[in-house]
């Protein structure tokens, strides 16, 4: 499938700061990609350079088949700022309409859009009354106007209860499902492992890692935790067999490589009977992130 979104061996430096060296990556029709990484690590110039904000020092990058910034690409793309700014004495649909204006919109589009974000009831209310997250819906209604094929979105999320999160989720569901690119950065790595379909790191202006979660796991190759609950009188007996295990707040601990995962499994099984019960902990994708961001030494 053709990318809506491809960067091949992009840099871009501020004086003699590398803001990003050496990037490639594409994004497909209906893929949600989630962009981590340290403060710094160059989320922000990326998401400009695709927006055609600032020009890239070297490499090459197609927006939906065109160059950034041009109007083709503009004519696609939508952007969501982390701290989206709106006129406070306007209200919802007042703002909504004026933006679909400057795009020559059918403006009898505003309250259906504004409704899709879950903001009908609140058309006719002013801005300055609006929540954070009414806000970020009134950015995300702002971003949908003409129907996109890809979405940048900076730390849309930041700031949002759990509730608000969740529906922003469902909502970029419905928009990735009807073909959309989804490209967004976030701190919050939990909700991005479970509502993204792939993962980019970023470490001082270098792409680390780029990959599905099972991917980024296999490759960091990162230990396993196991913890088992013995039966009452076996807890020695399997301390015994088990030379590695350590005991900590009632259960015992045991860490071993990926490789010796099965092995370890089948130490356990043999010991039936006295185990109660055993639960396998894979690495989180902190461990992960941590794991990438590290061993490009931030
Ligand atoms: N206009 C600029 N002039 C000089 N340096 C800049 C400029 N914009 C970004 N930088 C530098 O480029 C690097 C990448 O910054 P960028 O804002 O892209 O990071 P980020 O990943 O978005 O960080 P954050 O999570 O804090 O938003 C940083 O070292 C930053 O100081």
């Amino acid at each position: 499938m053709t990318s809506t979104l491809t960067i091949s061996h992009l840099t871009k430096a501020f004086g003699g700061v590398k803001a990003l060296s050496d990037v490639s990556l594409s994004v497909a029709p209906g893929e949600r990609v989630a962009l981590l990484g340290h403060n710094g690590a160059g989320k922000s110039t990326l998401m400009k350079v695709i927006l055609g904000l600032i020009a890239a020092d070297g490499g090459e990058i197609s927006v939906c088949g065109a160059a950034p910034g041009n109007a083709q690409a503009r004519a696609h793309v939508a952007y969501l700022p982390e701290n989206a700014a709106f006129h406070s004495a306007l209200t919802g649909l007042e703002q909504i309409t004026y933006y679909m204006r400057l795009r020559n919109e059918d403006i009898s589009g505003a309250l259906p859009l504004l409704d899709r974000v879950g903001l009908a009831h609140a058309a006719n209310r002013r801005i300055g009354t609006y929540s954070k997250g009414m806000r970020q819906r009134v950015g995300l209604a702002q971003a949908l106007i003409g129907h996109p094929s890809l979405l940048v979105l900076d730390e849309p999320t930041s700031g949002l209860d759990p509730v608000s999160r969740r529906d922003f989720y469902e909502l970029l569901d419905g928009l990735a499902a009807d073909g959309a690119a989804i490209l967004l950065s976030s701190h919050a790595l939990t909700e991005v492992e479970a509502r993204t379909d792939r993962l980019l790191i970023l470490s001082g202006g270098r792409l680390v890692a780029k990959g599905t979660l099972p991917e980024l796991r296999r490759e960091a190759a990162l230990p396993v935790s196991m913890q088992i609950h013995a039966h009452e009188t076996h807890e020695a007996e399997i301390m015994a067999a088990l030379p590695a295990a350590v005991r900590m707040n009632n259960a015992i601990h045991l860490t071993c490589g990926q490789d010796e995962k099965l092995t370890t499994l089948a130490q356990i099984s043999a010991l039936q009977g006295k185990v109660a019960d055993l639960d396998v902990i894979p690495p989180s994708l902190e461990d992960i992130y941590s794991h990438f961001s590290r061993r490009d030494g931030q």
